[in-house]
C-alpha cells in the first residue's frame, strides 16, 4: 500500500480531516501546511508552545477566520464557505479559551441553551408554551441537571452563571457544548484558569466523554491532563506540525522536547 493510500484510508475513518492548512498575518506565517486528522471515538490533543498556532487552527477549522489555503472535511463534508453557525449546526461544537457564559441566565439555563440546537419545536410553539414544547423543555432541564451533576455544579444550578468562579464558568461552557450532542467537540484550553479540583472534574468529564464515544479535539497546555486523556497528540511549533503520535511517542520525541524544554525560561514551556 502506498503512502497516499494510507493517508486516504486515514481520512475515511476520521471525523475531521485537515489538509494543507495555511494562514499568514502580514509577514507572519502563523499556520504553514498543517495536515492532521481527528479520529472518530478518540480524544485528539493539539499541543505546542505559546504562539504555535493552536487557536488559529481552531479558528480556521470553524471558519471564524478565513484560511489562505487548505481543506477541512468534517463528517465527510467540505467546510469551505460554510458559516460558523452552519458548522455548529452540523455538530462541530467548540468552546473558547476564555469562558463565554450568557449573562442574565442561571447556570442551568446556560447549559440548557446548548440543547436547543436539537429542539424540534418552533419559536412560536415555544413562546406559546404548547405541550410539545413544554415536554421538550422538561427533558432538556433533566439532561442539564445530569450534566451539572457530572461536573459537581448541581448545587449552583440556580445561581447566575456570571456569579460563579471562572473555573466553574469554563466547566459550564464544556457541558453546554456537550448538551448539543456534538459529532466533534473542540475545546480550546479547557483547563486554563481551573484550580486543582476543577481540573480533576474536567479530567473526569473528558474520560466520561471518551467513554460515550464522542470525539474530542482539545488544545491544552496542561500536559498531565493531555497525557492522561488523549489517544493521539498533534504537536505544533511555529505554525507547523513537528510530531504526531501516541502520548508515549510524543513525549519521547526529540523535536517536541526541544520545542518545549529548549525554550524554558522564555515563557514557552508547557505547564
Ligand atoms: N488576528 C491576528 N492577527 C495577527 N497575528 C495573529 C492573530 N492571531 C494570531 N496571531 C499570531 O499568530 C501566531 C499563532 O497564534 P495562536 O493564538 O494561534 O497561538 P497559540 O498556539 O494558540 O498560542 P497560545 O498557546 O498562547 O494560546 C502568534 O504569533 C500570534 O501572535
Amino acid at each position: 500500500m502506498s503512502a497516499t493510500d494510507t493517508q486516504a484510508q486515514a481520512s475515511e475513518s476520521a471525523i475531521l480531516s485537515v489538509r494543507n492548512l495555511a494562514k499568514s498575518f502580514g509577514g507572519l506565517k502563523a499556520i504553514n501546511d498543517v495536515s492532521f486528522d481527528a479520529q472518530a471515538g478518540e480524544v485528539t490533543a493539539l499541543i505546542g508552545p505559546n504562539g504555535a498556532g493552536k487557536t488559529t487552527v481552531f479558528n480556521l477549522v470553524t471558519n471564524i477566520m478565513s484560511r489562505d489555503a487548505g481543506r477541512v472535511m468534517f463528517a465527510g463534508r467540505d467546510l469551505a464557505n460554510l458559516s460558523p453557525v452552519k458548522i455548529a449546526s452540523l455538530g462541530l461544537i467548540r468552546t473558547f479559551q476564555s469562558a463565554r457564559v450568557f449573562p442574565g441566565m442561571t447556570a442551568i439555563e446556560n447549559v440548557m441553551v446548548g440543547g436547543h440546537r436539537l429542539g424540534r419545536h418552533s419559536l412560536p410553539s415555544q413562546s406559546l408554551w404548547l405541550p410539545g414544547a413544554r415536554d421538550e423543555e422538561r427533558t432538556l432541564r433533566l439532561r442539564a441537571e445530569e450534566m451539572l451533576e457530572l461536573v459537581g455544579l448541581a448545587p449552583f444550578a440556580d445561581m447566575h452563571a456570571t456569579e460563579l468562579p471562572m473555573g466553574a464558568q469554563k466547566l459550564l461552557e464544556v457541558v453546554r457544548a456537550l448538551m448539543a450532542q456534538p459529532k466533534l467537540l473542540c475545546l480550546d484550553e479547557p483547563a486554563a484558569g481551573l484550580n486543582d479540583t476543577e481540573t480533576q472534574e474536567l479530567a473526569n468529564l473528558l474520560r466520561a466523554i471518551r467513554k460515550l464515544g464522542i470525539p474530542v479535539l482539545v488544545v491544552e497546555h496542561n500536559m498531565s491532563l493531555v497525557m492522561n486523556v488523549a489517544g493521539r497528540i498533534v504537536v505544533l511549533d511555529s505554525g507547523a506540525i513537528i510530531a504526531t503520535g501516541t502520548p508515549a511517542e510524543v513525549q519521547s520525541n526529540s523535536r517536541v522536547i526541544e520545542a518545549y524544554l529548549g525554550r524554558e525560561g522564555q515563557g514557552h514551556a508547557a505547564t
